[in-house]
């Protein structure tokens, strides 16, 4: 007995030291540019939803350093401009581009308000965005929201299918022409592994029927699939791409929603820190299909560690596919 139980905590003892030390001695982000590639985005505009937190803010920091003028399209402006100050400096410390006069915006960073819980403020930010900015070389879809309580969107719309996908395909939609004409031009979509568990169930989109937060969060997931190869489809021969991705299991703000006890909450941070990536490592993914030389003209792949993955069939049903954009066109109110 005493034998097994030395043994159990041996064990315990160097799991332990060795997630210390796979945290600490590990290598550290093995960055998909280093900085020989410091001027890859010279030039280019690149416009990021949700880029006040986690895997947007990590991508934002890593495409300034590229030499990109980012736009972070957020919906709370003084947690944008707080994350955006930090932003500034953390590229200053780091030796990074200059913003001013003769840098051409690179390292220049812009905030924008976008709710995408309200079409009119997916409007009302397409228009300020079509008369103030001459181009734009990288939309990044990459806000969401995850496994919250029943919510309707300004819209009535149910919230994760509202924000992860509606709100994104208007604003995709309305910015397509300014794409074009900046093309070669890139869409990147954020979506999931949860996709697997989503279904588009035409009958019943805004959740009136029966909720199930885990449910929604993957079939605004899949749908994020379904507009990806269907835009793709669409956009043939224009020289804007658009590629989807997963980025995996990464330790930022999407959990906000889920609530766990107040006494497991330290064992919970425990193996989030242990086993999930950081928002750097999980926003690699992002950053190669924005900016990589490698994707040039690909698109409508699925794309996981900076590699394309396979598609489940119900992710690659046309059908699907285009009976979703056209109901999407209705509900957000463009149908020609
Ligand atoms: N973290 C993970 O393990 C995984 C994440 N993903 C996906 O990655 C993407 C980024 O999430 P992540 O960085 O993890 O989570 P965070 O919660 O850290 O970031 C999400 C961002 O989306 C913004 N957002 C939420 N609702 C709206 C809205 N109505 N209008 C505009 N912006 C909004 C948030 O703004 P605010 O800060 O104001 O709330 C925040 O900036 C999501 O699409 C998510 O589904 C996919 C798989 C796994
Ligand atoms: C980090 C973290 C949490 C967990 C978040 C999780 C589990 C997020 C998972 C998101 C996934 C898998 C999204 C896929 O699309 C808690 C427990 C809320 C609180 C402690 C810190």
């Amino acid at each position: 007995m005493a034998v097994a139980t030395v043994a159990a905590l041996l064990a315990a003892l160097g799991g332990a030291l060795w997630l210390a030390a796979r945290r600490f001695l590990g290598p550290s982000v093995q960055r998909l540019h280093g900085s020989e590639h410091s001027s890859l985005m010279h030039g280019k505009t690149v416009l990021i939803t949700g880029a006040n937190s986690g895997l947007g803010r990590a991508t934002a920091a890593e495409l300034l350093r590229l030499g990109a003028r980012v736009i972070m399209g957020c919906r709370d402006l003084e947690r944008a401009e707080e994350a955006a100050g930090q932003l500034r400096r953390e590229l200053r410390q780091a030796g990074g581009p200059e913003p001013g006069p003769s840098s051409g915006g690179a390292g220049e960073l812009v905030v924008k308000h976008l709710d995408l819980a309200s079409l009119r403020s997916v409007r009302a930010f397409c228009q300020e965005m079509l008369q103030e900015e001459p181009r734009l070389d990288v939309l990044i879809n990459n806000a969401g929201i995850f496994q919250c309580p029943y919510m309707k969107t300004e819209d009535g719309f149910e919230m994760q299918f509202g924000v992860n996908h509606l709100g994104h395909f208007l604003l995709t939609n309305l910015l397509l022409g300014l794409l074009k004409s900046s093309a070669p031009s890139r869409i990147v979509v954020v979506s999931s592994k949860l996709y697997k568990y989503g279904d588009i169930n035409f009958e019943d989109l805004n959740s009136e029927q029966s909720y199930n937060k885990s449910f929604c969060y993957s079939r605004s997931k899949l749908a994020n699939i379904l507009f990806t190869r269907e835009l793709a489809r669409r956009l043939e021969g224009t020289n804007v791409t658009v590629n989807v991705l997963h980025p995996g299991i990464v330790r930022t703000n999407l959990g906000r929603h889920i609530h766990i006890p107040l006494l497991v909450k330290p064992l919970f941070n425990l193996v989030s820190w242990a086993f999930f990536k950081t928002p750097l490592e999980g926003a690699q993914t992002s950053i190669y299909l924005a900016s990589s030389p490698e994707v040039e003209g690909v698109s409508g792949k699925y794309f996981g560690d900076c590699k394309e993955e396979e598609l489940l069939p119900k992710a690659m049903d046309e059908s699907v596919a285009r009976k979703l954009w056209d109901i999407s066109e209705v509900m957000v109110g463009i149908l020609k």
